[in-house]
């Protein structure tokens, strides 16, 4: 154990705690998380006691609050500036504190839509593995930030709260699960001309790729700097790509079409970062099934107008239960993968 905390038990007992441990047993680097019920806004003012291999260290009041008013942020070593990406980490020269070189990262999870899944992490205890859920509250200690080979959940964490994104869509869905997950949002629609539709020689999967990076680079070429994220959704039938459709008479056709059949929908991520124009294209596809509508309930669907603007002239957000997920992840389902997202942060970060 690299660090421990003195005092635990009144952390313990004043908090309902629903986990703790190290994320990475058997690293060399100190990160011990521990995972709260309550707001992390209630622990402003706590003091806490850190012994580390440099010594006993306290965590004191005044900046601790400022941290858990201000989550996302980071404490950095006494007098210390350093900088992850444009997000400049707090110092402490200014307190009475002395971290010792830990960083205290504070998180609220927040999955859109309550992902049933979770987001799991690596398992504590050598015992059952944890996951997230919506809502928790997590407080991370990192010794060595800069310096540790954190795990893909440390880093994409860091992605997330170091980077502003460009975001080339003028998709509302993009705009909010981004928004939503906390990352920092400015958004440039791609100009209409800019994506070309799918080539009746091209695979879904190959469109979505081709079509997100024709976005991303008709934002970036904008730009001096920046990282321009963009996204393209289809869904596909037996091999066929099913985009947004047309008009009402279009979406009744895909709808009866898609009915009581399983179907993919695929969506893919084009990160663009200026100007070094390092380029990143992946994907991710969701094996859905739609239930066996009836033409009225199609209609009413249709009649609701929500069908506007979604490949597969359906949100899986928009009726519960009507669409149903067999496999894979449900924002990618809605425009973006936001697991995918966060994987393909870290590899930019690298
Ligand atoms: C399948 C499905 C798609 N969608 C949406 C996500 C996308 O916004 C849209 C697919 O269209 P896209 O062409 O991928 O994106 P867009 O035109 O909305 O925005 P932009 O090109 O500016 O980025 O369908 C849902 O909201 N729910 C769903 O269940």
């Amino acid at each position: 154990m690299v660090a421990s905390f003195d005092g635990f038990d009144r952390l313990d007992q004043e908090f309902t705690l629903l986990a703790s441990g190290r994320l990475m047993p058997g690293c060399d680097h100190a990160v011990i998380f521990f995972v709260f019920a309550d707001p992390i806004g209630k622990l402003a003012g706590f003091y806490n006691t850190v012994t580390s291999d440099d010594g006993p260290v306290s965590l004191g009041g005044g900046s601790l609050s400022k941290l858990f008013i201000e989550t996302f942020c980071c404490l950095g070593s006494p007098g210390e500036e350093q900088n992850t990406g444009n997000h400049t980490i707090e110092t402490t020269h200014d307190t009475q504190v002395d971290v010792a070189g830990l960083v205290v990262l504070l998180f609220e999870i927040r999955f859109y839509l309550g992902d049933r899944a979770g987001f799991p992490f690596a398992n504590p205890h050598g015992r059952k593995a944890w996951r997230f859920h919506d809502g928790d509250q997590v407080v991370i200690f990192v010794q060595n930030f800069q310096g540790s080979q954190l795990s893909t959940f440390g880093k994409s964490m860091m992605a997330k709260f170091a980077v502003s994104l460009i975001l080339a869509s003028q998709s509302p869905r993009r705009q909010l699960l981004l928004r939503e997950a906390g990352y920092d949002v400015m958004v440039i629609p791609p100009s209409p001309d800019a994506e070309t539709p799918p080539r009746l020689d091209e695979a879904p999967r190959e469109s979505v790729l081709r079509i997100a990076r024709e976005k991303a680079e008709d934002v970036a070429c904008r730009l001096d700097e920046g990282i321009v994220l963009a996204g393209d959704t289809l869904a596909e039938l037996n091999g066929q790509p099913l985009g947004k459709p047309t008009n009402r008479d279009h979406a009744r056709e895909i709808l009866r079409a898609l009915r009581g059949k399983d179907h993919f929908v695929w969506s893919a991520i084009c990160l663009w970062c200026r100007p070094k124009d390092q380029i990143l294209v992946d994907v991710d596809r969701t094996t859905v099934k739609m239930a066996l509508l009836s033409d009225d309930e199609i209609e009413d669907y249709l009649d609701s107008g929500l069908w506007e603007g979604k490949a597969g002239a359906f949100g899986i957000q928009d009726r519960t239960g009507w669409v149903k997920i067999d496999e894979g992840s449900l924002t990618n389902v809605v425009g973006l993968p936001m697991e995918l997202l966060s994987r393909m942060l870290s590899q930019m970060n690298e």
